[in-house]
């Protein structure tokens, strides 16, 4: 039987040894525009390293997971951070494990909700995008430049998650 995984909340504590959730933090706000903007500010910092390297914006379109779906791999960027963002007004799901000594942990599995996004700090195990119910696109911002920015570990038994909510 596989191991199952259950969906948690996403929330800015549960996920901070991992990174960011990007949302409308009320400590963040300040008005800008004469008052007729509310500005949430420095939510994160992207990091890139390594010569030459640049923090580029892009939109992933992703396909809807089907479920029960299979964790059967992680992977990570060990030159840079990556952020998504939904643009399409839908959910999805976001999972990350701790390192252990050079290899992904079990997993943990968050809901995120259309106005929260993620960013995964450099070098923390997270599975590739997980869209949820339709074709979602994402603004993500990561790094572009040279060396290798992906290491991915395939489990020798994958786990799964049953369905896509809490
Ligand atoms: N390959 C790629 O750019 N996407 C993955 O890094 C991902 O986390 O979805
Ligand atoms: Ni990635």
């Amino acid at each position: 039987m596989p191991d199952l995984l259950s969906v948690q909340h996403l929330t800015p504590e549960a996920f901070a040894p991992f990174g960011e959730v990007i949302s409308a933090k009320p400590e963040t706000m300040r008005l800008i525009n004469g008052g007729t903007t509310e500005r949430f500010h420095a939510l994160f910092s992207p990091e890139v390293s390594g010569d030459g390297a640049r923090v580029i914006v892009n939109i992933f379109r992703g396909q809807p997971r089907a479920f029960p779906y299979e964790i059967g791999m992680m992977e990570r960027h060990p030159l840079g951070s990556q952020s998504f963002s939904p643009l399409s007004g839908r959910p999805f799901l976001v999972a990350v494990s701790p390192d252990e000594g050079g290899r992904p942990g079990r997993p943990q599995v968050f809901l995120a909700q259309p106005d929260q996004g993620v960013n995964y700090r450099r070098n923390v195990w997270h599975h590739p995008l997980m869209a949820v119910g339709e074709i979602s696109d994402f603004l993500v911002v990561d790094r572009d430049g040279p060396g290798n920015n992906l290491e991915e570990f395939f489990f020798d038994m994958p786990f799964l998650i049953l369905e896509p909510h809490p």
